[in-house]
């Protein structure tokens, strides 16, 4: 049997705000880094231990990362980013606030962009598009770089990761956490699980819960759980889901 820990980073400035983040790099709140903290104290309580650590380029899931391990000791671990975890790229809503978003183009329209598989956000014009000169996405194709993605894009990239470089590690006895995103890992658990396109909008990702998967030998899932308190954890999904709501 295998294991796999998940984890969506905790709370950052721009959750708090209420801001469509996607590729922004946001830090951490300070309840966020305490949930980081808190996260990996669990994972320790509860026996975990892990060989390898993979998490995006984008801070909020570094950090998260960080917290986790040094709340467990284990800052030693080697740690590979990745920006085909980041989050899913958010085109020109990046930056707005989802409820003032609800407001003006309805609840069900920012639902749509939010969850649905296949309809993106609209695009940035790519001069406005920072990642382009950004040096952490310097070893990208040009069209490699989304101005907007939708959750079939966001798979698109996080598969290849999964199949080339998590599922290799796993299948060879290695112990993973993964830190990542809200959409990346909804990407991730949708196909891991067999989620319908019509199913997976009803998904949302608590921050800072560690998601734990047990696989057989062919990595097919046998369980999937979040670790602590079931009620806080629903109360946490449900948050999620209402950010997209006017109110
Ligand atoms: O803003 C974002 O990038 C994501 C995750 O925080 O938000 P949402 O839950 O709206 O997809």
């Amino acid at each position: 049997m295998h294991k796999l820990v998940l984890i969506r980073h905790g709370q950052s400035q721009w959750n708090l705000d209420n801001r469509f983040s996607g590729w922004a790099d946001v830090d951490l709140t300070a309840l966020g880094g305490e949930e980081a903290r808190e996260a990996g104290e669990l994972l320790k309580r509860e026996g975990y231990a892990f060989d390898v650590a993979h998490t995006s380029v984008l801070k909020r899931a570094v950090h998260t990362l960080w917290g986790v391990l040094d709340a467990m000791d284990m800052s030693w671990l080697p740690v590979r980013t990745d920006w085909r975890l980041n989050e899913r790229h958010y085109g020109a809503l990046t930056g707005l606030n989802k409820a003032e978003t609800a407001a003006k183009y309805g609840d069900e329209q920012v639902k749509i962009w939010r969850r649905s598989y296949d309809i993106p956000p609209p695009p940035l014009e790519r001069s406005a598009n920072e990642a382009v000169h950004d040096p952490r996405y310097a070893t990208l194709k040009p069209e490699q770089i989304p101005d907007t993605e939708c959750l079939k894009d966001t798979v698109a990239r996080v598969l290849p990761y999964w199949h080339e470089v998590l599922a290799p590690a796993i299948k060879a006895g290695q112990r993973v956490v993964v830190a990542a995103h809200g959409n990346s890992l909804r990407a991730l658990v949708k196909y891991l699980d067999g989620i319908s396109d019509a199913d997976i909008v009803e998904m949302n990702i608590p921050n800072g819960v560690p998601l734990v998967y047990e696989f057989d030998d062919n990595l097919k899932p046998l369980k999937r759980y979040y670790l602590g308190d079931a009620a806080a954890i629903e109360a946490k999904m449900a948050a999620v889901a209402n950010q997209g709501k006017a109110k």
